[in-house]
């Protein structure tokens, strides 16, 4: 068993290590391997945080994990499965959130290094300026397919996670998803909307029913479609309480008289396929020669496209099994894995794709579409684990400069080479509004509109992902917003001119938690086109100084981040050949354009 260290390890490293006191955040697929090769390396002393459960779809990576471990906590499992393969470590487990206030910096600072196995950027970022705070390094990591990504992140020695922003996550249109949808994912996207206005928390920005703004729908010479007919619905899940979640209505709401109501903005429909409404009678009848068939076994519940009158079906059982969930509650978050969530998404979404003569999907790839599953590959996980506590021990060893970020790749026919790492390693964003020495942002708001509630919410929680701000507004001293409850709720319904911030004001923001302040100067801007934002953060003054000569009237530029569609790792271009050193030397090509910034390693 393992109570010695493997010699090939950095006999500095070997020294540190059965002192050293690790924390592991996320016990799932790269976690897992993490913490096993921490128990086979010789640490002694571990602690690991998961908020989740086991799935079963876990089971086919997550190695620590069994059958019969399916609904238990991950990170009481996977210490329990440690402890039966070395008995020897020291290991703690919490089954939580590793953005609770339980978890403060006082929390970090007993760690020698954190090692993030985490799937979302929210947490990533608390973790970032957590570690931060307590200066403690952090080897961050991700997978996505067969790529994946080590970087550490090291207060005054390495960027960190925030230094650059990320790019968007993939959205569309609101009038493509509400009113003219063209793809599969359209339905999909529309149908997890319909979830959440039904059964999860409130949202406008995903509104379902048709869109009377959309500037395509508008007739000549009119401009906007008649008040009358836009469909009045004060709130969707209050109406759909009121009628008990009658299936029947709701289906004829949604998927009948709905789709009326868009046929009858006939500009949308000059140069496209007009839907077709379905009553919830229609559907019913429409028979698939599949409905015989078994429907306990998996495939024809999972890779069959189910027909409308099956849709029918599940649509109801799933509203009725939803409506059950919901009882105590304010609301429900939708997940893949929960069965009535993606069943209901499922039916709806090829109710939908029926109507506006789209192809239909199979559960199973409309769960992958849903849930933007990339496909989790077992193999990646691990080099990217063996990556992550090698450098655990580099950092051990003091040999910090030896941990560049490095890359994984898929290999390709252009190189054998499926690593490749970043020459030294990377140096923090001066500008970063995290990391710098005195983070600072630029805001651009409509003081007029905006209320303290949207700014606390959208701006600060979701936008500069602050856990529990405290909001004075600088020249006068004015509490704007409290993280103790009830200090400053009166203020949440005011718009933020109510309050005496307007254009130049300056607010500090505070978070506690975080130990984290950040000084935000509000700009007046207002939204012109439909589709300008809400609000903008810019934090880089170069930003601002490229906008003078590119400058709207509203004094906002089109400053645009790049598009991908990935949300854990940087841009990765495809390896390219060197044209200067010929076809034995490849390098890899990433977000740069000088090929000398990275080196490939070999395996
Ligand atoms: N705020 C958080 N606090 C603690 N753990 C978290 C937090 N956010 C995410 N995690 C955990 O990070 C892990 C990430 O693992 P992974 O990417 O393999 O996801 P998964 O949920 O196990 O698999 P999949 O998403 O592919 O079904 C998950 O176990 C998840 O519960
Ligand atoms: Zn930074």
């Amino acid at each position: 068993m393992v109570n010695s260290i493997p010699y090939s390890i950095d006999a500095s490293a070997r020294e540190a290590i059965p002192t050293s006191k690790v924390l592991v955040v996320g016990a799932g697929g790269i976690g897992c391997e993490i913490l096993k090769n921490l128990s086979l390396s010789g640490f002694r002393d571990i602690e690991i945080i998961d908020l989740d459960t086991i799935d079963v779809s876990n089971l086919n990576r997550q190695f620590l994990f069994r059958k019969e471990h399916v609904g238990k906590p991950k990170a009481v499992v996977a210490r329990e499965s440690i402890l039966v393969h070395n008995p020897d470590v020291k290991i703690k487990a919490y089954h939580d959130s590793v953005l609770s206030s339980d978890y403060g910096v006082n929390f970090f600072k007993k760690f020698n290094i954190v090692l993030n196995a985490l799937d979302n950027r929210t947490a990533r970022n608390h973790v970032n300026r957590m570690c931060l705070a307590a200066d403690v390094p952090l080897i961050e990591s991700g997978t996505s397919g067969y790529s994946g990504q080590v970087e550490l992140i090291k207060k005054g020695a390495t960027q960190c996670y925030e230094c650059l922003p990320k790019p968007p996550q993939k959205s569309f249109p609101g009038c493509t998803i509400r009113n003219t949808p063209s793809e599969p994912v359209h339905c999909i996207v529309w149908a997890k909307h319909l979830f959440n206005q039904l059964f999860g928390e409130d949202d406008p920005d995903q509104d379902v029913s048709p869109d009377t703004e959309d500037p395509e729908a508008k007739l000549d010479g009119q401009n906007s479609v008649t008040e009358s007919g836009n469909i009045k619905r004060v709130s969707t899940k209050q109406w759909a309480q009121d009628i008990q979640y009658d299936a029947e209505k709701l289906f004829n709401k949604f998927f009948n008289d709905d789709i009326k109501y868009l046929l009858s903005m006939e500009n949308l429909w000059k140069k496209r396929t007009p839907p077709k409404p379905l009553s919830w009678e229609q559907a019913v009848k429409v028979v698939g020669a599949k409905d015989e068939n078994d429907e306990t076994s998996v495939r024809a519940v999972d890779m069959e496209v189910w027909s409308i009158s099956k849709c029918t079906k599940v649509f109801a059982e799933s509203i009725s099994q939803l409506r059950n969930d919901l009882e105590g509650k304010t609301f429900l978050v939708w997940d893949k894995d929960d069965k009535p969530a993606m069943d209901f998404v499922t039916a709806c979404a090829n109710v939908r794709a029926n109507i506006f003569s789209i192809q239909q999907k199979s559960r199973f790839q409309i769960k992958s579409i849903a849930g933007n599953i990339i496909p989790a590959i077992a193999t990646a996980n691990a080099m990217i684990a063996g990556l992550v506590v090698l450098y655990a021990f580099r950092i051990l060893a003091e040999k910090v400069q030896q941990c560049p970020s490095i890359y994984l790749r898929q290999k390709s026919v252009h190189s054998k080479f499926v690593l490749a790492a970043d020459r030294q390693l990377t140096k923090a964003n001066p500008n970063c509004y995290v990391c710098s020495a005195k983070p600072f942002v630029n805001v651009f708001v409509n003081v007029n509109k905006m209320t303290v509630k949207e700014f606390e919410t959208e701006l600060l929680k979701k936008h500069l992902n602050m856990v529990a701000p405290d909001v004075v507004l600088d020249a006068k001293g004015v509490m704007v917003i409290s993280s103790e409850e009830g200090e400053t709720e009166a203020n949440n319904d005011k718009v933020l001119s109510d309050l005496g911030i307007v254009d130049g004001s300056i607010l500090k923001c505070d978070d506690f938690l975080q130990n984290y302040e950040l000084t935000v100067a509000i700009n007046q801007y207002e939204a012109v086109e439909k589709d300008d934002p809400f609000f903008k953060v810019v934090a880089n003054p170069d930003e601002l100084k490229a906008k003078e000569s590119n400058t709207k009237e509203n004094g906002v530029s089109d400053h645009k981040e790049p598009e991908s569609e990935d949300d854990d790792l940087l841009v990765l271009d495809d390896i390219v050949e060197d044209p200067q050193e010929g076809s034995s030397s490849k390098k890899r090509k990433l977000n740069t354009d000088s090929d000398d910034d990275i080196v490939e390693v070999p395996l």
